[in-house]
């Protein structure tokens, strides 16, 4: 929908009406299409402006119309149309021009800005390019360079750099809409040639060539395997080399590939399963709507080690004052610095000063008296955890809210100890905490939904995008991590090599292997957890059998390679040799083949070779298993979840949509077969027995994964 005003002194106002973000649905397309042939043909009409309602431009092409067939104008002829038109039209842009949006705009004569609005074209974000011209427009305008580093990032600009870059002619701090009109009564009479975008000779710089040479190895290489980035390069390749009219056809016929792509798909749902995750619910019924967060001005970090000092980070750089507890005086004063030079550093990159006034360090967390929230970030060791909850409850008020950063341990637990178990709910920060995106906010079987709506609503603040998971060992992402890693542990047993296993998940798209991941976290971290989980250390009986554990196969090789000191990057070695303690560069290591082929003959294993496909079954479909298993108990809420987690907090490749959209997109039945093959190779491996959940689904024809939360509620109904 558009509304068509005829306003004073021949200006004729086309207004945007499609909430929440006038995005271009079919019928704001006939909207602005009849709008503008009526201003056109009407000889009182002089000029024209375009704004959106509710200040807001537009939220460009309606995405949610993207899985159906396409109806109403088509975008290229209307915009066209628009550009080509005898009268000056002027965009009034507030809020947003983004996508189709600012597609929409390069085609007016002239662009004004409001000072807070965001213009960009993300659609490389979603899957595809800009296909209404932007690819071919924004070049003219701005030149090769900035239009490539914005087309291929997708990067959401201010108004402000869009004025430097060219994209808009004004920026003003007073209401758009009224500047243009005002701007539309003064350009009425001027020539438009030199305003047709799409007319202008594009500026190409001297080293075109090594430039777009250049931007493709970048963009490859950053991708991991996307396909609309480097679609994007050579769209903006072709408005370099080409005229207008092919650069044109060029786009289009980019489009149709990436239209129809699995990728597009994925990134599609994607977009939507984050919002989806804002909208949380607890099994009570207290959702995100009918719950009040309770304001957080001033909370506190309990310990200093990496996880404390980016949650430290995070809290002050949310605006919010943090009293940052360390019993150890070395330990607090290296902690202090690192938190303030990380805060410095943000700062400087911003241009403005460090909020330091909201920091203080204390050794005694009886300094911690009047704060709101508490955030504990110790070591994963429940008795350390348990003596501390124990302490807060004494000296936090009464109302202060109680988090923990466990990784896995049990909230309840914690809870219990507290006398307030309604105020107790986790935090898990992903490392390092401070750059990381997301949060797992854990509610115990007593956590109040205040307590979880404040938890989320901070999360949010703090720039993170948070999901409410249910408490289990590992909650969601570790629990299903669980499964993925016991796998990469077996394919070495059975003959894989470290970097065979990395090499083939690297390709899918992970940014590191498991092994290459476990180097850079510390392979003492999962030991610890082992070791609490009674799985390898002291507590095991010498006479158990080092390949089984309570029943199940069982892979010592990563406890045994702790015990030899390798504890990966920071000891120089772990899964790889690294060049000195701390070094990133992870190369083969001749002692971890040696290793392996004494364990195997030791164990009386014969080494086989793996290929790439069983690799990624293993571990992939082991990981899915369990991520429907998380969907089965009620600890992940939808698959949206679950992919939303595995995405920010574990690398999974956006443009796969996740280990659940996966799952659909493979074939649930396809899944469950070698699910199914692999269980009965191995039968004492319980991660590889297909849930319930997965059965039921492909029983019932496999339903696409945005059908999957009302399948789940109507099987827990029928329980
Ligand atoms: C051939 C022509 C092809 C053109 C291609 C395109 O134009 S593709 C679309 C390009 N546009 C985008 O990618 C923008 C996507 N939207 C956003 O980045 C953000 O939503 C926003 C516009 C910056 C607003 O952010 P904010 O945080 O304020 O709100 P939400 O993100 O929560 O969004 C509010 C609701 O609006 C829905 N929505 C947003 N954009 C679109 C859209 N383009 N199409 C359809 N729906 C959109 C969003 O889903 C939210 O809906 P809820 O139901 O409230 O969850």
């Amino acid at each position: 929908m558009a509304r068509y005003a005829h306003i004073k002194d021949s200006v004729a106002l086309i207004t945007l009406t499609n909430p929440p973000v006038n995005a271009l649905s079919a019928a704001v397309r006939h909207g602005i299409t009849e709008s503008v042939t009526r201003a056109l043909r009407d000889p009182t009409v002089k000029a024209v402006v375009l704004c959106g309602e509710n200040g807001k431009f537009c939220g460009g092409a309606d995405i949610r119309e993207f899985a159906g067939p396409m109806t109403g104008p088509a975008f290229v002829p209307m915009l066209d149309d628009i550009e080509a038109g005898d009268k000056p039209v002027v965009a009034a842009i507030e809020g947003m021009a983004l996508g189709g949006g600012l597609e929409l705009a390069l085609c007016c004569h002239y662009r004004i800005a409001h000072s807070k609005a965001r213009l960009g074209l993300p659609e490389v974000t979603l899957g595809l390019l800009p296909a209404a011209g932007g690819t071919q427009r924004l070049p003219r305008l701005i030149g090769i360079p900035a239009s490539l580093e914005l087309i291929t990032t997708g990067r959401h600009i201010s108004a402000q750099e869009a004025l430097k870059l060219g994209i808009v002619d004004q920026v003003t701090d007073k209401n758009a809409c009224e500047v243009a009109v005002e701007f539309a009564q003064r350009v009425m009479d001027k020539p438009l040639e030199s305003r047709r975008v799409s007319q202008q000779t594009v500026q190409c710089p001297p080293d075109l060539e090594a430039l777009l040479e250049n931007t493709m190895v970048q963009v490859k290489k950053r991708a991991r395997g996307a396909i609309a980035p480097v679609a994007c390069v050579k769209a903006v390749r072709a408005a370099a080399t080409l005229p207008y009219k092919q650069g044109m056809e060029r786009e289009r016929d980019m489009m149709g590939t990436l239209f129809n792509s699995g990728q597009a798909r994925a990134l599609q749902y994607f977009f939507f399963a984050q919002r989806a995750v804002g909208k949380w619910s607890l099994p009570s019924g207290a959702c995100w709507n009918n719950t009040k967060p309770k304001p957080v001005h001033r909370a506190a970090v309990i310990g200093l080690g990496t996880m404390g000092r980016g949650i430290t980070v995070s809290l002050v750089a949310a605006g919010v004052s943090v009293v940052a507890v360390e019993v150890g005086e070395k330990q607090l004063q290296a902690g202090k610095q690192m938190v303030m030079a990380i805060l410095e550093r943000q700062a400087q990159k911003k241009g403005v000063a460090a909020p330091l006034d909201l920091l203080r360090f204390s050794n005694n967390l009886k300094d911690i008296g009047g704060v709101d929230l508490v955030i504990e970030a110790v070591f994963e060791d429940m008795a350390l955890k348990k003596q501390i909850f124990k302490e807060l409850s004494s000296v936090c008020k009464i109302d202060t809210l109680l988090c923990t950063n466990t990784s896995g341990l049990d909230i309840d637990v914690l809870a219990s100890i507290t006398g307030r178990p309604q105020q107790v709910v986790g935090m898990h920060f992903f490392a390092p905490a401070h750059m990381m995106k997301l949060l797992e906010v854990v509610h115990g079987r007593h956590s109040s939904p205040e307590a979880v709506a404040t938890a989320m609503s901070l999360g949010k603040k703090m720039g993170k995008v948070s999901v409410a998971v249910g408490n289990c060992p590992g909650f969601v992402g570790n629990r299903m991590l669980m499964p993925y890693v016991e796998q990469a542990n077996f394919l070495l047993e059975e003959g894989a090599t470290p970097e065979q296993v990395d090499q083939a998940l690297e390709e899918f798209g992970f940014a590191m292997g498991v092994f290459r991941m476990s180097d850079l976290s510390g392979l003492d971290v999962g030991w610890r957890v082992r070791k609490e989980a009674g799985l390898t250390g002291p507590s095991v009986a010498a006479t158990e059998s080092p390949r089984k554990r309570q029943g199940r196969r069982y892979g010592p090789i990563a406890d045994l390679i702790c015990e030899q000191g390798r504890l990966g990057q920071k000891t120089g070695c772990g899964w790889y040799l690294y060049d000195r303690p701390g070094g990133r560069e992870a190369k083969p290591d001749p002692w971890i083949r040696r290793f392996l082929e004494e364990y195997r003959t030791k164990h009386g294993l014969k080494a086989r070779a793996i290929d790439k496909q069983e690799i990624l079954d293993r571990c992939l479909f082991s990981l899915i298993n369990e991520g429907f298993r998380a969907l089965e108990d009620g600890i992940a809420a939808g698959p949206e979840d679950v992919d939303v987690i595995y995405v920010f907090g574990y690398s999974w490749p956006r443009h796969m949509g996740g280990p659940m959209f996966y799952a659909g997109m493979v074939g649930l039945a396809r899944v469950l077969e070698r699910l199914e093959h692999y269980h009965q190779a191995h039968p004492d491996v319980p991660s590889l027995q297909p849930s319930t959940l997965l059965r039921r689904l492909v029983a019932s024809g496999s339903p696409p994964v945005q059908q999957w939360r009302g399948f789940i509620k109507r099987m827990r109904s029928q329980l």
